[in-house]
């Protein structure tokens, strides 16, 4: 009996295989830009399954490019430090001070801790921020948002070379400034300016919701440009998903072919999302 289920198992796990054929062809060579948010990265053990996701992918011919962000981490350190912060329009606002340990922490240990977990399921994976390679020149957003940048001048090139290489960039939001400063980027920004640098074919932005949702709480599973404008102005669309619908109006607007919005705390959500029918979240395409 037990015999005959673990057969049974083997026999699904094939057929899901096999059913994964069209959406494998359909992605060979594709460029996807993941954007990890900080409340999506939980544990270990979710942070392991994640890396194992973006290993097979690149394993199957894929091109992931993960951006990160890490906002619950850069509070415990401001914590620590006894260093006060404050958001404005979902925006830190950062000072000399902040901006410096927002570096520390963005591109020290939550970077290293994705590198290490995508390497650890035997990939290769390299971290950066924006500053590295001129990959993300920035401008001030607002001076009273201080050290907070509006990416200006993208330039992907040491991305396309990596990818070459079957190299996985792990990119942290921070960019630099024409006169050397360090800015601080929201991560949703930063993941679509990197996206529309490449004309990415999708953008995932993962959250700590299973999309995008209407007035009744229920996920809208595609969303036009139109529907999104429609409900920010009703307030149904309010909060941390501004900036999200915001980069994901943007990034289509750069090029991008289409982006979703999902739960990145659920297992395996970016294979969902890419290689089977029933997808994941909400995505959102030109009208
Ligand atoms: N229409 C909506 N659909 C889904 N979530 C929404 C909506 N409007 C506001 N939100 C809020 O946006 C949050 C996601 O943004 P945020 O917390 O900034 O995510 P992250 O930390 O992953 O970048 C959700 O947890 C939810 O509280
Ligand atoms: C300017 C700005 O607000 N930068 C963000 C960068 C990190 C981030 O975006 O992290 P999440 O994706 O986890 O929210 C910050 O300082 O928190």
């Amino acid at each position: 009996m037990k015999k005959q289920n673990m057969n049974r198992d083997w026999i699904a796990t094939a057929a899901t295989l096999s059913s994964a054929l069209p959406y494998l062809q359909r992605y060979d060579g594709a460029i996807v830009v993941i954007k990890l948010g900080g409340h999506a990265m939980g544990s270990d053990e979710a942070m392991e399954s994640f890396a194992r996701d973006i290993v097979l992918m690149q394993q199957v011919g894929l091109n992931p490019v993960i951006v990160h962000g890490g906002g619950p981490m850069i509070n415990a350190m401001l914590k620590k430090l006894d260093i006060q912060s404050e958001f404005v329009n979902g925006k830190r606002v950062t000072d000399a001070a902040t901006v410096e340990v927002v570096e520390m922490v963005l591109s020290g240990v939550v970077n290293k801790r994705i590198v290490q977990a995508i390497n650890a399921q035997g990939g290769t994976a390299v971290g950066l921020s924006g500053k590295d390679a001129h990959l993300m020149t920035c401008d001030q957003t607002d001076a009273s948002l201080g050290f907070v940048g509006t990416p200006v001048d993208m330039n992907p090139k040491l991305l396309h070379d990596l990818f070459a290489n079957d190299v996985i960039p792990v990119i942290a939001p921070l960019g630099a400034g024409r006169n050397g400063e360090t800015f601080n980027v929201n991560g949703d920004t930063a993941a679509g300016a990197i996206a529309a640098a490449l004309k990415a074919d999708r953008l995932l932005l993962l959250t700590d919701v299973s999309g995008v949702k209407n007035a009744d709480g229920e996920v809208v599973t595609e969303l036009k440009t139109g529907k999104i404008r429609e409900m920010t102005a009703e307030g149904t669309i309010a909060g941390g998903m501004i900036p999200k619908t915001e980069t994901a109006l943007d990034a289509i607007n750069g090029g991008v072919r289409a982006v979703v919005i999902l739960d990145g705390r659920a297992p395996n959500a970016c294979l969902l999302e890419l290689f089977t029918e029933h997808g994941a979240g909400s995505l959102i395409r030109p009208d």
